[in-house]
């Protein structure tokens, strides 16, 4: 048995800073990692994904070239060989520094293995028993495969298994309709695909505003991407090479290649959290109060595996949150953590705070303002006209509730607001900002000037 001051269990994008933390303050911390440091993020989902977006854009920036008034002599060709290897070597290079940062820590052992807790205090690994006062868990999440009828008899990828494809499917079917099948189709599509969606929900992107579900679905289905919604019942059978989906009785539709992006499911049925006593809820994710400690005294969630967030800064912000408050004699808390994001399709779409429909639910008395890109200098002279933004407010408090940029740089320009909602300043306040011109961020103030009651 080795004791340790701290065990932590997964290396995503909490635990190794953390422990980082612990071992650059000397204490004695144990790092257990059962695939690659840097877990998803790095090795299966922002990192690759957004180097393969990029490619893609490249292709569709290529293929419009001739309205720019550059002009390629012969066909635009993809490689997948070279999108692939530009993709891995991101991968490789991010887990290859992180490798060795985490390897630079004299009182840290990195223990590579599968880590089942036995009690409340120990940790086995490779048939070696671990002990501490204090257990993290940064165990992340998997892909998620329903028990479709027939799916055990076709091939499927996953988000992981896709980024091993080196060819363009002739026709990629994507079962999902959410981030991570829309990033997929949309760059497949560029990269030449056929490609066609296939949702459950009534709409694509069903947690935003329909206004923002319906510019993105014209967006996807400008570019050629065929998509279906309220798909229910599905089954699968294998045809030819491929594979035929059928849905909402009749409906088939027949693919080269298939992609399963339907959510993801909790690691946390192969960790003997019940040995140990730490509570999940009905959908396996870990149960935390709002300092990220489970039901267990010294054992700690953090990131996806407790269902708090599903994003890597989400996962990183509950480091900092366990790291204030364990080592800095801080009180951060979860539920101050103002919820943001981005959906990586081209435009991207830029979210903070609440939806308007959200908004509309609270009871609060509202204000909106939105304005279409077209309308926004810099997406014109850019020649990227799609979407729009959108702001909503409190009449009362003068707070922004949230905000929408669908549209260029929407990525970028929604920090103005997560920053203004951070700070918490009234809106009253921001609207005689004098902006950069020509910028997207720029349209803000009058966006607020524009605030009407709904
Ligand atoms: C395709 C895709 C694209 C994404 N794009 C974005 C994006 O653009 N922006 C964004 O913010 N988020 C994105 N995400 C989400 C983001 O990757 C995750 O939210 C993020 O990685 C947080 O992970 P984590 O720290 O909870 O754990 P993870 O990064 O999932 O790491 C958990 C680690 O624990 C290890 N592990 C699990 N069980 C055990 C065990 N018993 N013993 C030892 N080790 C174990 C795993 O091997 C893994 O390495 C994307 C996800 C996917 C799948
Ligand atoms: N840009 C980003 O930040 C980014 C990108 C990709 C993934 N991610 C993270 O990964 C997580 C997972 O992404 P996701 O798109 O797989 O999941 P999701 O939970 O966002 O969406 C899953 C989609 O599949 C549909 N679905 C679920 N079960 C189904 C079933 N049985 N049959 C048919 N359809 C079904 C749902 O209606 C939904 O639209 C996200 O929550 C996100 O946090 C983030």
């Amino acid at each position: 048995m080795t004791e340790y001051d701290a065990i932590f269990i997964g290396a995503g994008q909490a635990g190794p800073f953390l422990a980082a933390r612990m071992a650059a303050d000397g204490q004695k911390v144990a790092l257990i990692e059962r695939k690659f440091l840097g877990g998803t993020c790095v090795n299966a989902g922002c990192m690759p994904t957004k180097t393969l977006v990029a490619s893609a854009h490249a292709a569709a920036a290529a293929r419009r070239a001739a309205s720019f008034g550059v002009i390629f002599r012969g066909p635009i060709d993809v490689d997948m060989t070279v999108v692939k290897a530009r993709a891995e070597k991101v991968t490789l290079d991010a887990r290859k520094a992180l490798t060795e940062w985490l390897g630079s820590f004299d009182s840290m052992s990195v223990i590579y293995g599968h880590a089942l807790l036995e009690d409340q205090r120990t940790v086995v690994v490779n048939s070696e028993k671990l002990t501490a006062p204090r257990i993290f868990i940064n165990v992340g999440a998997r892909p998620t495969i329903p028990a479709f009828p027939g799916i055990n008899e076709v091939d499927y990828f996953t988000s992981t298994s896709i980024l091993q494809l080196c060819s363009v499917p002739e026709h990629l079917v994507v079962i999902g309709g959410s981030y991570i099948g829309l990033e997929f189709a949309q760059m497949y599509r560029r990269f030449g695909a056929k490609v066609t969606v296939i949702e459950r929900g009534p709409r694509l992107l069903s947690r935003e505003d329909d206004d923002v579900s319906c510019a993105v679905e014209e967006i996807l289905r400008s570019e050629g991407v065929a998509t279906h919604t309220s798909a229910s019942g599905f089954s699968f059978r294998r045809d030819g090479d491929g594979v035929e989906v059928r849905f909402s009785k009749d409906t088939l539709v027949h693919g080269s290649h298939l992609l399963l992006a339907v959510g993801r499911t909790p690691n946390t049925d192969d960790l003997g959290l019940a040995s140990a006593g730490v509570r999940i809820d009905d959908r396996g994710f870990i149960e935390v109060n709002d300092r990220l400690e489970t039901s267990v005294a010294g054992i700690w969630a953090l990131g996806d595996c407790n269902g708090r967030g599903a994003f890597t800064h989400t996962s990183y912000n509950d480091y900092e949150i366990s790291a204030a408050n364990l080592l800095d004699g801080d009180n951060r808390k979860l539920s101050d953590r103002i919820p943001a994001y981005a959906l990586y399709i081209d435009p991207p779409l830029g979210r903070v705070g609440m939806t308007e429909d959200e908004a509309r639910r609270s009871g609060k008395s509202i204000l909106v303002s939105a304005r279409p890109m077209s309308r926004v200098g810099r997406a014109v002279e850019k020649g990227e006209t799609a979407g729009f933004m959108k702001l909503i407010a409190d009449a009362d408090t003068k707070q922004i509730l949230g905000a929408s940029v669908l549209g260029v740089g929407g990525d970028e320009v929604i920090h103005g607001i997560i920053d203004a909602k951070t700070a918490g300043i009234p809106f009253s306040d921001l609207k005689w900002a004098v902006p950069i011109h020509p910028t997207v961020s720029e349209l803000f103030p009058t966006l607020i000037r524009d605030l009407r009651p709904m």
